[in-house]
């Protein structure tokens, strides 16, 4: 049987989670054996649509690795599906699994198709010897599949798109990496038309797949000396594995609140950096008194919500027919909710953490703008939206530019997933158009001063989050507490919640001064765990 080439180890147990299945990677093998099977079945559910599979740890340390499923329209596996991949996991068993699996396509209601997978890996080390174990879980399940390779998350995603409209009045583009590079390269030449840029950007690429993928894009896009934009790769060694992630990368720079060691920047040079596997960005400087300025998803939010409202009014668009939306999580910094609502006067949804809620709620509007404040996210244009950008009939020259702008955004935009090279190139356009510097950009609102604490405890599941994960239901009497403390203090704002992605507990807290958001998380903290070690 080809599954006992790849045993389940121990009494380990798997969960599907927000990220997939994520852990070290030689754990894995068995993971994703199991993994191809279920992309098999998910693909035959949808009657031989074709299904994506990532093997990524994003921006997890190199000994890590990750995988998990893109739906046909290149969107996260449909959350009902979890359980169908931690049940395939943990069969502990070759009869077990076999039991299972064969319930499954029962369940499923799974046609008689042959299914077609896609996949990609990031360049972890272990990515090669995982893809072995895939191929064998496609092959064992009768599954036809491409290897595309090396690729980012979100080119994983566009080309499953690509695939999967083919044909269609909504074809998404070439299912080729080529044709992500062309697709991305001639929006950003049109709506950058005529436009300055700023100095030179520099961008860290974690050591991850985005350093090699944003060097080939390059060769796409219009040379420096003919006024092109000046992008400086850095950090974009993928020969040595240790170096991923390794005190550098998106994740690095937001929890850290400082650039990578190894940055030269220069005052007020505008710099940004991309996760692991490309799907986060984060933008920042260090300005003239070295203070340094973090430009998280908040400000990408807030840059792309302003930019798309001028431009919906300047290609004349009256503001009910493109309704513009922003969707946030209770991290997002008090300031930028209050900059988008009080001065953009745009309407904001918060949700719970994690960005398949983000995006669901993101296509209610006709567009959606999200991100989380570690900067993955995207702008959704729907259906209407995308009909009325491209049949507008504009009535002015002005509005002409306006237009074309408009329509190149949309092709630019990565409509799938947070994807940080196409986010670079969009927030590089609204600088150039704007004339600003990340100065300028960091100055539209103040940041209320916050602070993140994580807490260890006995349980962290008795810590029962609601209202989008603002306020605890359980346990009885602890969000009164949190209340009365927050009360005494100006600004303030905190939340509870237990990680979807590690066994903690996180404490958000927020306040006027730093001074009062840090006791505000010290005694929030010690409340924490009080209950929790109950
Ligand atoms: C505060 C925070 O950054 N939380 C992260 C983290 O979720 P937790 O459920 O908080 O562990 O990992 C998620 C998946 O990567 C990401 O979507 C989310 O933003
Ligand atoms: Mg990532």
């Amino acid at each position: 049987m080809a599954s006992a080439q790849f045993p389940k180890p121990g009494d380990h147990q798997f969960q599907y989670g927000t990220a997939g299945f994520r852990m070290k990677a030689d754990l894995l093998d068995s993971v994703v054996f199991r993994v191809g099977l279920l992309a098999a079945l998910r693909s035959r559910r949808l009657n031989g649509s074709t299904i994506g599979v990532m093997i990524t740890a994003s921006h997890n340390p190199p000994a890590d690795n990750g995988v998990k499923l893109v739906d046909p329209m290149g969107e996260m596996l449909e959350s009902s599906w979890e359980k169908y991949a931690t049940n395939l996991t943990n069969a502990s068993t070759d009869e077990e699994l076999v039991t299972t699996y064969t319930n499954l396509v029962k369940e499923t209601h799974a046609f008689d198709v042959t299914p077609k997978v896609v996949f990609a890996r990031d360049t972890r080390a272990s990515g090669s010897r995982l893809v072995a174990a895939l191929v064998a879980g496609l092959e064992a399940a009768g599954a036809e599949y491409q290897d595309y390779k090396l690729l980012t998350t979100p080119q994983l995603h566009y080309v499953t798109r690509c695939i999967n409209t083919k044909g269609s009045p909504h074809a998404y583009g070439e299912a080729t990496e080529e044709g992500y590079y062309q697709k991305l390269a001639t929006a950003f030449k049109t709506a950058s038309a005529g436009k300055k840029f700023h100095g030179e950007i520099i961008v860290d690429c974690a050591n991850g797949v985005g350093g090699p993928k944003l060097q080939q894009f390059l060769k796409y896009l219009p040379p420096v000396a003919e006024g092109g934009i000046n992008i400086r790769v850095v950090n974009d060694d993928v020969v040595q594995p240790d170096r991923l992630n390794y005190n550098c990368g998106a994740d690095y720079v937001k929890t850290n609140q400082r650039a990578p060691p190894s940055s030269h920047a220069e005052k007020m040079q505008r710099c940004c950096s991309l996760d692991g596997d490309a799907d986060r960005l984060i933008y920042y400087f260090i300005d003239n008194d070295d203070t340094f300025h973090l430009l998280d998803g908040d400000r990408l939010s807030t840059l792309a919500a302003l930019f798309l409202s001028d431009l919906v009014k300047s290609a004349g668009f009256p503001a009910e027919k493109l309704r513009i939306g922003v969707v946030q999580t209770a991290y997002a910094n008090g300031a930028s909710t209050e900059y988008i609502t009080e001065r953009l006067k745009l309407p904001v949804i918060c949700t719970n953490t994690g960005v398949k809620h983000l995006h669901h709620e993101a296509t209610k509007f006709d567009i959606g703008v999200y991100f989380e404040a570690n900067g993955h996210g995207t702008v959704l244009f729907s259906d209407v939206a995308l009909k009325r950008i491209w049949k507008h009939e504009p009535q002015s020259p002005a509005q002409k530019i306006a237009l074309d702008t408009l329509q190149a955004c949309t092709q630019l935009i990565n409509q799938t997933v947070g994807d940080a090279i196409s986010d670079m190139l969009f927030i590089e356009l609204i600088l150039a158009h704007k004339g600003w510097s990340p100065k300028e950009w960091d100055l539209t609102y103040k940041d209320l001063p916050n602070r993140l604490g994580r807490v260890e405890v006995r349980d962290r599941n008795i810590f029962v989050a609601i209202d989008a994960e603002r306020k605890l239901a359980e346990p009885m009497g602890m969000q009164a507490e949190i209340d009365n403390l927050v009360g005494k203090h100006k600004s303030g704002r905190a939340f509870v919640r237990a990680s979807g992605t590690e066994d903690a507990v996180r404490v958000y807290t927020e306040a006027a001064t730093r001074s009062e958001a840090e006791e505000l998380l010290q005694k929030i903290t010690v409340r924490v765990r009080e209950y929790g070690n109950r």
